[in-house]
């Protein structure tokens, strides 16, 4: 089938990309020509893995291409929106002025019969404000179907979902009901274009529920909200611990092992980050507080506000391990992307404990094995060095802030002989704390404390 693509970043990018390795042909159309060069050159425009192979390969077939030119859409049965929905600069809502300008610049270039449909994370009541738009071409069918990868695993997590939504107008009943007219209805036309785009998924089992717009548009947010909550809860009990003498990693690994409750999502440290959970956790209160439900709004905050609480709590740790002042100390913060495998640094937690102590006075230097090229002209007051080995040279103390496995795996007699001082603070907990102990390191992580009060009783005697 021939498809368009709007919006060609994390997602439309890779979105574009595994369609075309799906068999399809497959326009990708951006805003930014840069953007649009790279992609044509065959290249990421951004760290992502398996995304480089799939862009060459789209390109050796000529089946995935790339433009900045709307017309370039028209021919495409299926048009997918995959622009940015970020936070308004004004408010806890999303902006949606990204997806607006895409449908008025793809309007003109539709035919009759074509397919548009969303795959950006949208409030609720979004697609019918779309839909409004679009009615200039009431023979444009419209759809929407929410996107759940991860950066980092976007590339298997497009080709093997663990399942696909389709948001269609009169949600299963219209899409599988019988008309007396013989005609077939735009829901069930929605419905069997996106049967045909992902065939490839359907035969392989992949699940796939069809329902009414509101219901794709919430099942996306409450997605999110329901990771960010697991996330947000052991955060919390972290604190506790902290507080109980007990340690969270072992409490959490025993929650885990009950399937009900499960293991993921459930790593304290940190918080989450990154240009998805946030804005959407903020947008999902704003849009429970123009819906008047309290429930959900005050749930949201109380999420977003213990996630914020983990930056603020690592800065004050990495302060206390410096006997009170960070100022004038020379810190080592270890990555700067929002999580590992990933060169985003969009809301990072790491970026923004290395600014709260470098405006404390500290002289942070960062290191990340992807994100520094990101990072550095956006954060003049922080020193960027590509090289671990030498970012740790002198380090008073040292802050894991993003676990990429290069920094999981370094050995603590190697980056001892590095540093001034042997103090790390593992604020992902994921660090073998004996280890570094038995190298002479003073570890601290978030809700670990326990463990370390009793080494220091140990070593006391
Ligand atoms: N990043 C993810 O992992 C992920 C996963 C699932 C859903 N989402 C959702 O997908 C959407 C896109 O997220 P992203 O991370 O890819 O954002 P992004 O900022 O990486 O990409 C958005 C792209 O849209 C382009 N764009 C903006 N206005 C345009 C226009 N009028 N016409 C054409 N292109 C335009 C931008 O130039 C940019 O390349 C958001 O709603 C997000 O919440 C993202
Ligand atoms: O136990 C955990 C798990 C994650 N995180 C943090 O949570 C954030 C988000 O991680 P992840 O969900 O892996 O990354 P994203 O790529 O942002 O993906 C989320 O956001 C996407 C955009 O909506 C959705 O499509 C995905 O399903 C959803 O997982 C990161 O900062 C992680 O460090 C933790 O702190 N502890």
């Amino acid at each position: 089938m021939k498809i368009s693509v709007i919006g060609c970043g994390y997602l439309g990018a890779v979105h574009a990309a595994t369609l075309a390795s799906m068999g399809h042909t497959v326009v990708g159309i951006d805003v930014d020509p840069a953007r649009v060069a790279q992609l044509a050159g065959g290249r990421a425009p951004f760290f992502e893995p398996g995304l480089d192979e799939l862009l060459r390969d789209g390109r050796a077939t000529g089946r995935l291409r790339f433009s900045t030119a709307f017309a370039d859409a028209a021919g495409a049965q299926m048009h997918f929106l995959c622009v940015g929905t970020p936070q308004s600069k004004t408010s806890d809502g999303a902006d949606l002025s990204y997806l607006v300008s895409a449908s008025k610049s793809l309007l003109p270039h539709l035919s009759r019969g074509d397919a548009v449909v969303g795959k950006s994370t949208v409030p609720v009541g979004t697609v019918d404000k779309l839909g409004r738009i679009l009615a200039a071409r009431p023979d444009v069918l419209l759809g929407w179907n929410p996107e759940f990868l991860r950066q980092g695993t976007a590339v298997k997590d497009t080709l093997v979902p663990d399942r696909l939504v389709y948001g269609v107008r009169g949600g299963k009943e219209g899409a599988f009901a019988r008309r007396s007219d013989g005609t077939q209805g735009a829901a069930r036309g929605v419905t069997a274009v996106l049967d045909a785009v992902y065939e490839p998924l359907l035969r392989a089992g992949i699940p796939r529920l069809v329902c009414n717009f509101a219901t794709a548009e919430l099942i996306k947010s409450a997605s999110n909200a329901f990771l960010a909550t697991k996330v947000s809860f052991i955060n919390a009990m972290s604190e506790l611990c902290d507080a109980a003498g007990a340690d969270v990693t072992e409490l959490s690994e025993a929650m885990g092992m009950d399937p009900r409750i499960g293991n993921r999502y459930l790593h304290a440290g940190l918080g989450f980050g990154g240009g998805c959970l946030p804005k959407d956790i903020r947008s999902f209160r704003a849009q429970a507080q123009a819906l008047e439900v309290r429930s959900v709004e005050d749930w949201m905050g109380v999420v977003d506000s213990i996630n914020l609480g983990q930056r603020a709590r690592t800065a004050e740790v990495a302060k206390e391990l410096c006997g009170g002042s960070i100022a004038g100390r020379t810190v080592t913060v270890l990555g700067a992307a929002f999580k590992p495998d990933t060169d985003d640094i969009r809301d990072s937690p790491a970026l923004d404990v290395a600014l709260r102590l470098a405006s404390a006075g500290a002289h942070v230097t960062v290191t990340d094995p992807k994100a520094i090229n990101n990072s550095w002209m956006r954060f003049p007051q922080l020193r960027f060095e590509a090289s671990a080995a030498r970012a740790l040279e002198g380090a008073e103390l040292v802050l894991l802030l993003t676990e990429w496995a290069q920094y999981r795996d370094l050995s603590p007699a190697a980056v001892g002989q590095l540093v001034r001082r042997r103090t790390v603070l593992d604020a992902r907990n994921v660090l073998d704390a004996a280890a570094w102990q038995a190298e002479g390191w003073t570890v601290r992580g978030l809700g670990t404390n326990h463990a370390a009060a009793l080494t220091e009783q140990i070593s006391a005697g």
